[in-house]
């Protein structure tokens, strides 16, 4: 029975610094990291390139399932490889995690996915991060946090992270962008993007990475779940 693992879970809006601090955390930690929004890319992926439809639920369940997914680390970065292609970079497109965004609403998707993200709770622990870690994948999380920062934050911080990778991108789109993602991860029936009851919610608007990881730091050491 792998519930005696610990999990720390992760779940928030997009840009609100999830995957930054629980790729930090898990390496602060010596655990592993699952990047649950990596998966629901690739699917979104498969489907662009085997020309699914994103509202054929079932065909995509079918490519969700059959999806040769590795996260090799190559000269120190993180890599996603799918069918043996790497994909790193072909999944981070605002396109793609539009798509990724519309078939996440599918319940079969997210059923061909569930016992795929279970798996990676290994020990000697796992962060995982995402939108329903701490609701529906891994209730039983030693502890969940759910991280946000206002619109205005995040599309700023998202439109600097593009500029770095020298993609010139609009912020009024990008703004408009995330106000559409929030609410479709939010609205949808299956799996919503909510604050579980027992989660520490923390703001990050005016905090920077250090700053969110120390409190989550914090909270893992007051509550005896890992050593240091
Ligand atoms: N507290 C913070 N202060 C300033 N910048 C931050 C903070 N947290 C994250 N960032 C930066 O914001 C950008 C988006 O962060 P990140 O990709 O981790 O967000 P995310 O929630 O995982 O987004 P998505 O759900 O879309 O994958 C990155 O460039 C990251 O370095
Ligand atoms: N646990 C998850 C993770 C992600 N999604 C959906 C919602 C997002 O719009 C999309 C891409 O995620 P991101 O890489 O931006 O974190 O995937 C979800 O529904 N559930």
């Amino acid at each position: 029975m792998n519930d005696q693992i610990p999990v720390i879970a992760i779940d928030g809006p997009s840009g609100s610094g999830k995957g930054t601090i629980s790729r930090l955390l898990a390496q602060r930690l010596g655990w592993h990291w699952l990047d649950s929004g990596a998966l629901y890319r690739l699917v979104a992926l498969t489907a662009q390139h085997a020309a699914v439809s994103p509202d054929d639920a079932a065909a995509l369940a079918v490519l969700a399932r059959q999806m040769r997914i590795a996260f090799p680390v190559v000269e120190g970065q993180g890599k996603v490889v799918l069918n043996g292609e790497d994909v790193t970079s072909a999944i981070r497109d605002e396109a793609c995690g539009a798509l990724a965004s519309r078939v996440a609403v599918l319940p079969e998707v997210r059923d061909a996915l569930l016992d795929l993200q279970r798996r990676f709770r290994v020990l000697p622990g796992l962060v995982a991060d995402g939108r329903d870690m701490g609701t529906v994948v891994f209730p039983d999380a030693a502890l969940k946090v759910f991280l946000t920062a206002s619109v205005s934050a995040r599309a700023d911080r998202r439109w600097k992270q593009l500029r770095e990778q020298g993609v010139d991108a609009n912020l009024n789109s990008l703004y408009r962008d995330l106000e559409q993602r929030d609410a479709r991860d939010r609205q949808r029936t299956v799996s919503p993007l909510v604050c579980a009851a027992d989660a520490v919610k923390i703001d990050s608007t005016d905090l920077d990475i250090d700053g969110v990881l120390g409190r989550i730091m914090t909270l893992v050491l007051d509550r005896g779940i890992a050593g240091s």
